[in-house]
């Protein structure tokens, strides 16, 4: 088989990043290419990849989405008419075209191959090969986390001669004085599943998944919640429990996502108004998986007096528990109140304001709020008779004499430290330089691992879409604006739906 280097071809343009352009170079990287053989007809088996010697420890510097052009396969995009109509398919190692993620995950498994799903993407906007490049650094650095993501994290800051405040780069969570968290196997529950744990029907812990779906009535429960060849498309409010030390399944299983290794390029760079953030230096695929939000975990006594110490800006609560539970009565209330009314009137805007702040969730005191509260959710359509001042006068009398405040279920784990909180300030991952915006490109996902106590979900990070390289990540903090008396924080997301203040 023959070898060939093909020339990197730049497609220089300047990028505007809050209001500054820097010069910025969209490289089309190398691809060494070990190109597809000839099809001639065959039963596929493990011969049709062998021969490509795929290694992923060879993948370290090469773009998730690329490996695989590295290694055999080929990508082509069809030009349709735009790029809706252009249809990517990729030919394989030995020269069949395969369109679908359900048909390549086929050929992975018949093939034994030891790639994996989330190398691929059918998307025509996706470039695997692109790859941002500053030109000009001022400062730059070449790994903050000092080898201990799988990939490096460069830094570079254009601006000025400033580097970063030097943290501890921790790749796990950290359990701080009073926090236990119990990850011994007897406390997990597993799967018995030897398909890659493909037949979600089949695998205890996709069906933990589904199940807890029900922990909110009114949620429609969705057969196929969770990921999607190892891509989450939509949050799943109520949790994911992903396949752990106690399963049958193999480790690189459809169901084990947040516990990989990191497995895309980012890059920390120092921007105008927010401080430091985080950009990414390859596209990304609309529900991949980006990293954790790591720190310290700490009792909400110790968080309280360290956020008045040393600042709050890196807290983040886990607040799961809560959350759902406040789906949960939301629903239960409005079921409540949608038997006295017959004729559901549209609700106006003015209403949805009053709603709005009827059903805020306890308030965020300024920490990072980790959990999804969906308010779709909880003002479901039974809502809309607050139309009439009668009514929000009866919700208001509901709340305080009919609802009996029940025990949370943090009160049955017998722990009297409140809301546990991720402290990112002195040790975290690159998940702490993630800054806001009002129209964020990421999502949080919280997800059950090494431990199935609701209390200690790992605050995950997914691309809410399609994200090319060089586009900086962002968040909703899910900030209150006004919950800190006499605090008032410009956000400067530049988004155009920007809400101009964080706090
Ligand atoms: C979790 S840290 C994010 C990383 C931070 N930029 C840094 O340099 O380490 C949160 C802080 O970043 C800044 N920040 C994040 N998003 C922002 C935004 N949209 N507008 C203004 N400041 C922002 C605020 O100072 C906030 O307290």
């Amino acid at each position: 088989m023959k070898r060939k280097d093909t020339p990197i071809e730049d497609i220089t343009q300047p990028i505007k990043v809050e209001n500054i352009i820097l010069q910025i170079d969209i490289l089309q990287s190398s691809k060494t290419i070990l190109n597809p053989k000839t099809y001639i007809i065959h039963k596929c088996n493990h011969s049709c990849v062998e021969w490509a010697e795929y290694d992923q420890n060879k993948t370290k510097k090469i773009n998730m989405l690329a490996i695989p052009l590295h290694f055999g396969f080929n990508r082509h995009t069809t030009n349709g008419y735009g790029i809706k109509n252009s249809i990517t398919y990729y030919e394989t190692p030995c020269g069949i075209s395969i369109k679908t993620m359900k048909n390549m995950m086929h050929y992975l498994t018949t093939t034994r191959s030891k790639m994996t799903i989330d190398q691929f993407d059918f998307n025509s906007c996706v470039n695997p090969l692109a790859q941002f490049n500053v030109s000009r650094p001022i400062k730059f650095l070449d790994d903050i986390s000092e080898g201990l993501e799988f990939r490096p994290i460069t830094c570079v800051n254009s601006i000025n001669k400033e580097l970063p405040q030097k943290i501890k780069y921790i790749v796990s969570r950290q359990a701080v004085t009073g926090v236990n968290i119990n990850v011994e196997s007897n406390f997990l529950c597993g799967c018995d599943c030897t398909d890659n744990c493909e037949d979600k029907s089949k695998c205890a812990c996709w069906q933990s998944t589904i199940n807890g779906q029900s922990n909110i009535p009114d949620l429609e429960k969705n057969p196929n919640a969770g990921y999607n060849y190892r891509r989450l498309y939509k949050n799943v409010p109520t949790g994911i429990y992903e396949c752990n030390k106690t399963c049958k399944c193999h480790s690189s299983c459809l169901n084990r996502v947040v516990q990989q290794p990191m497995s895309h390029n980012l890059q920390l760079f120092k921007t105008e108004k927010k401080g430091w953030g985080v950009r990414c230096l390859n596209d990304i695929a609309r529900g991949t998986f980006i990293c954790c939000y790591i720190g310290d975990i700490l009792t909400e006594t110790n968080a309280t007096e360290q956020g008045k110490k040393y600042g709050d800006e890196y807290l983040a609560d886990l607040d799961f528990i809560e959350v759902v539970e406040k789906c949960k009565e939301d629903y239960e209330e409005n079921a409540f109140l949608s038997q006295q009314i017959k004729k559901p009137r549209k609700i106006s805007k003015k209403n949805m304001n009053l709603l709005n702040k009827l059903t805020t969730q306890k308030s965020s005191q300024g920490r990072i709020q980790t959990t999804c509260y969906d308010k779709n959710l909880a003002l479901n359509n039974t809502f809309q008779f607050l139309e009439s001042r009668n009514l929000k006068h009866k919700y208001l009398t509901f709340s305080k004499r009919y609802y009996e405040p029940q025990k949370s279920v943090r009160y049955y784990y017998g722990s009297g430290d409140g809301v546990y909180t991720i402290n990112a300030k002195t040790s975290g991952n690159i998940g702490r330089y993630f800054n806001h915006s009002c129209t964020p490109n990421l999502f949080v996902q919280n997800v059950f691992v090494d431990t199935q106590d609701l209390r200690f979900p790992w605050v995950s990070f997914f691309s809410e879409r399609y994200i090319p390289a060089g586009t900086e990540l962002t968040w909703n903090y899910g900030y209150e604006v006004g919950s800190i008396p006499g605090k008032v924080m410009t956000c400067y997301c530049d988004s155009d739906k920007c809400k101009r203040r964080l706090l």
